[in-house]
């Protein structure tokens, strides 16, 4: 059985539409308008115990709204999910004990306060047992390697320093389930290749399940097997990391290396990306690869060839900048005819 089951789910935001100009702002403060935001438009997902999957998707898609809805902050407008069997949204103390949500953008710890304090003030709540509590805040501390840093107030640490204690706080009740919003944003490449390497190990140790989204593919690359791609609040690919490419990439990269002195047309053999003579990379249709290879190889006295995939991201931008687009048009056609 899953431990996430997510059937339909669907959530849409009520947002105040604020009118233009002084007149039109009073009148809206006696008739208020509202539109709705379709943040999450039916999302069906299976996750299994022990699997760490990765949300990725342009600004807007949908994969903070999905995260608070699995945490039970928010409540949906449709739909159901079921994490560990508990219904998320029921709020239930039993759920709470068992899973944590991590948001970069949020500091769940005391700005003022060092971070230990914080963490006894979790020992309470979640009520974890002194030597426990003891065990693990000290095993995660020297994992993170932050354990001088504990009686410093939140505030005067760095960021990267603050998400490792934001971590710790997230696991100091040691849940089963957890929910990474984003939690190497702003984060240097060492500050981040570290959080990578604690989660890799955390997660490789305990056999969680952690649901992460982040901008970063190297984030992706280097934590999850598998990628969940999500636009405009609707799944448009599960699957793994490299299928993205066979899946969404239309074409290859041809490096062709000439011999020196010969100069042909190059539009011939697709779009020149750069051309750095001898040396061309243009990009050809994946179908068109094998004739184009034949004829450049028969027509020019070509050094050195290699056919290589498109960078993942780029065949990633291509897809979010086409499923924006595609939406964009939708709601212009949806426009169009209710008028
Ligand atoms: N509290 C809210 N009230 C109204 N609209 C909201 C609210 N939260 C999110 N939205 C809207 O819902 C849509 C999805 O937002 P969400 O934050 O889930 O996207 P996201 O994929 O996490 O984006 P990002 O990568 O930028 O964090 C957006 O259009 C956003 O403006």
């Amino acid at each position: 059985m899953s431990i996430i089951e997510v059937r339909q789910l669907t959530k849409s935001y009520r947002v105040y539409k604020k009118r233009e100009g002084l007149s039109e702002s009073i009148r809206g403060l006696f008739h208020r308008e509202y539109s709705e935001v379709e943040a999450v438009r039916g999302i069906d997902l299976d996750v299994q115990q022990g699997e760490f999957v990765a949300f990725l998707g342009p600004n807007g898609a949908g994969k903070t709204t999905t995260l608070k809805l699995l945490s039970g902050v928010i409540n949906p407008t449709s739909g159901t999910a079921s994490v560990m069997g508990y219904v998320p949204w029921q709020r239930k103390n039993d759920y709470r004990r068992r899973f944590a949500l991590v948001m970069g953008q949020k500091n769940q710890l005391w700005w003022d306060l060092p971070a230990q304090e914080s963490y006894r003030l979790h020992q309470q709540i979640y009520g974890i047992d002194a030597d426990q509590f003891k065990t693990t805040l000290s095993e995660l501390t020297d994992l993170l390697d932050v354990g001088r840093l504990l009686s410093q107030p939140v505030r005067e640490l760095s960021l990267g320093e603050r998400m490792k204690m934001e971590l710790i706080a997230a696991l100091l009740h040691s849940p089963e389930v957890l929910f990474l919003d984003e939690p190497t944003i702003g984060l240097d490449v060492i500050a981040q290749h570290n959080i990578q390497k604690f989660l890799r190990y955390y997660q490789e140790k305990r056999k969680i399940t952690i649901l992460l989204t982040s901008h970063y593919m190297k984030d992706i690359a280097a934590l999850c097997k598998r990628v969940v791609i999500v636009a405009d609040g609707r799944i448009e690919y599960d699957g793994s990391l490299s299928g993205i490419i066979d899946k969404f990439s239309g074409s290859k990269i041809i490096t062709l290396q000439f011999a020196e002195g010969h100069r042909p047309s190059m539009s011939t053999f697709g779009e020149v990306l750069d051309e750095n003579w001898p040396k061309v990379r243009v990009r050809v249709n994946r179908a068109d690869v094998p004739r184009v290879l034949a004829e450049t190889l028969r027509d020019n006295p070509i050094e050195d060839v290699a056919v290589e995939d498109p960078p993942l991201e780029d065949v990633i931008a291509d897809l979010f900048r086409e499923t924006s687009e595609r939406n964009l048009q939708n709601a212009a056609s949806v426009a169009a005819n209710s008028r």
